[in-house]
């Protein structure tokens, strides 16, 4: 397959709000969803939002698995969500070690709710709501922030 490479820190598309995808369950979506995928696993990430592939929509995946730095993450499949939504956050904020495929050879303490509750739409077009907290929650904050045009060092304290 096709090297699907990763826009990096001062590229454009990085630092737009994402558009919204008119058709969640259209074939575009779909396709991009497919090399979303591919790139994430290509290139070790646990997440992904569709800028970071140089397609401004707003489209990301969540795939929280145990890694070096965080063993104890939660392994789930990853969660493909089109036009998520922040419905409301935790009051509690913590800051954990964050990287970016966007940044690479950064890491950067950044502080964030320790949840927050989405509304999002599949890839069936169906809507979905889900409460995240710990380490997926920490992945779709970071994942929002790139479809708002905003990467992780200007969050670091
Ligand atoms: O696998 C990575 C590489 S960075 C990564 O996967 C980003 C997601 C992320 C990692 C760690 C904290 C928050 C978000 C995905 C990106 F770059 F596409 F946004 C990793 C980095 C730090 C801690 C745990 C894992
Ligand atoms: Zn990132």
């Amino acid at each position: 397959h096709e090297h699907i490479g990763i826009a990096l820190r001062g590229e454009k598309v990085l630092s737009l709000r994402a558009e919204a995808a008119e058709d969640p369950s259209g074939p575009l979506i779909r396709q991009l969803a497919k090399d979303m995928l591919i790139a994430m696993k290509t290139h070790g990430g646990v997440g992904i939002a569709a800028p970071q592939i140089r397609v401004s929509k707003r489209v990301l995946i969540i795939h929280s698995k145990p890694n070096e730095r965080y063993p104890d993450a939660p392994e789930m499949e990853p969660v493909i969500m089109v036009n998520p939504e922040i419905i409301s956050y935790s009051e509690c904020f913590d800051s954990m070690w964050e990287g970016c495929l966007s940044v690479p050879g950064l890491r950067g303490l950044v502080p964030r709710q320790t949840g927050v509750s989405v509304r999002y739409h599949d890839l069936t077009g169906k809507e979905q709501e889900a409460c995240l907290q710990g380490f997926p929650a920490r992945i779709f904050q970071h994942e929002f922030d790139h479809l708002e045009g905003i990467l992780f060092p200007l969050r670091v304290a």
